[in-house]
């Protein structure tokens, strides 16, 4: 069965469009990348698959279910993000004995060792935590609830260094202790890279792209020449005094290319070609 699969699904909040046209199939266990510039509609495609909010238009479907207030979906999927709120005045040790009864597969030992772990007393509550320790929290309940689909946006949100690398190794950790359907929305695509099976990115309303890291990075590569060489591409040329110009480019067997990363892939597929910041401070010259 397919955890997700979505056609021509739309969703504006009053005049305002956010997600136009999405089309999107998610099936087996993997640990999935959704990744967009602020704003394109991640949290809101996250919520939608979650059953928290109602689409607009197309089909949308959760474990073969329409998603929106469907009892299955919402016991079978966790949705984390870092606007969470749980209820007031309870402490961490009594969200995660409630949180036994809400989720079957619940898993306390990995839930009291990570929150110990990570630095945070049993006895504190979400609301007074600082913002990494309050997000090192949310995702750990996340994982622990061992959800067949579980989401988290943006993980590590607040987290510094180490403790964001620690939070990576617990995801890789718990997905092979406990293989199912993952999806990480983060802006921190070269870090969270390495977890990842399969990316998706979302820009201007629509998927446009969804497919095997390996597969995105053999598709678009560096293309180096100079600038009147270089074929039509989709990202912005960068001048180097050195090398000439280079663009990324939809790889079609040039062989003055070289790799690019997911990062640049990601940032050259997502880039508006206006005048950006430069365009503004132009124009008031
Ligand atoms: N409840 C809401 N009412 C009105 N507009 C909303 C609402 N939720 C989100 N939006 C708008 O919809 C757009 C998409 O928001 P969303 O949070 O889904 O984007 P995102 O890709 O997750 O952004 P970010 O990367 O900044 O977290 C934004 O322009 C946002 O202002």
């Amino acid at each position: 069965m397919k955890v997700v699969e979505a056609n021509e699904l739309k969703k504006n909040y009053g005049k305002k469009e956010v997600l136009t046209n999405v089309s999107l199939s998610i099936e087996g266990e993997k640990i999935i990348g959704l990744v967009g510039r602020n704003g394109e509609g991640k949290s809101t495609l996250l919520k939608l698959i979650s059953g928290l909010i109602a689409k607009d238009s197309g089909e949308l479907f959760t474990f073969g279910e329409e998603p929106f207030d469907h009892l299955f979906v919402s016991a079978n999927t966790i949705y984390i993000h870092p606007e969470l709120i749980f209820p007031s005045g309870f402490t961490v040790e009594q969200i995660c004995k409630t949180a036994q009864e809400f989720y079957p597969f619940w898993n306390q030992i990995i839930a009291t060792e990570l929150i110990k772990y990570f630095g945070i007393s049993l006895k504190s509550i979400p609301s007074k935590l600082s913002t990494g320790e309050r997000q090192a929290f949310f995702t750990i309940f996340g994982l622990a609830t061992r959800s067949a689909l579980t989401i988290l946006d943006e993980p590590v949100n607040g987290l510094d260094d180490a403790k964001r690398k620690d939070i990576y190794r617990v995801i890789l950790k718990d997905y092979m202790a406990e293989p199912r359907t993952m999806i990480l929305s983060s802006h921190l695509v070269d870090e969270m890279e390495h977890l990842l099976e399969e990316i998706v990115i979302l820009n201007d309303g629509e998927i446009v792209e969804h497919c095997t890291i390996e597969e995105l990075t053999n598709k678009y590569k560096w293309q180096h020449g100079a600038a009147e060489t270089l074929v039509d591409g989709i990202g912005p040329i960068e001048q180097n005094a050195l090398e000439g110009a280079k663009r990324i480019v939809g790889y079609s067997g040039q062989n003055n290319t070289q790799m690019a990363t997911v990062k640049e892939i990601y940032l050259a597929v997502t880039s508006n070609e206006d005048g950006g910041i430069d365009g503004i401070y132009n124009k008031t010259k």
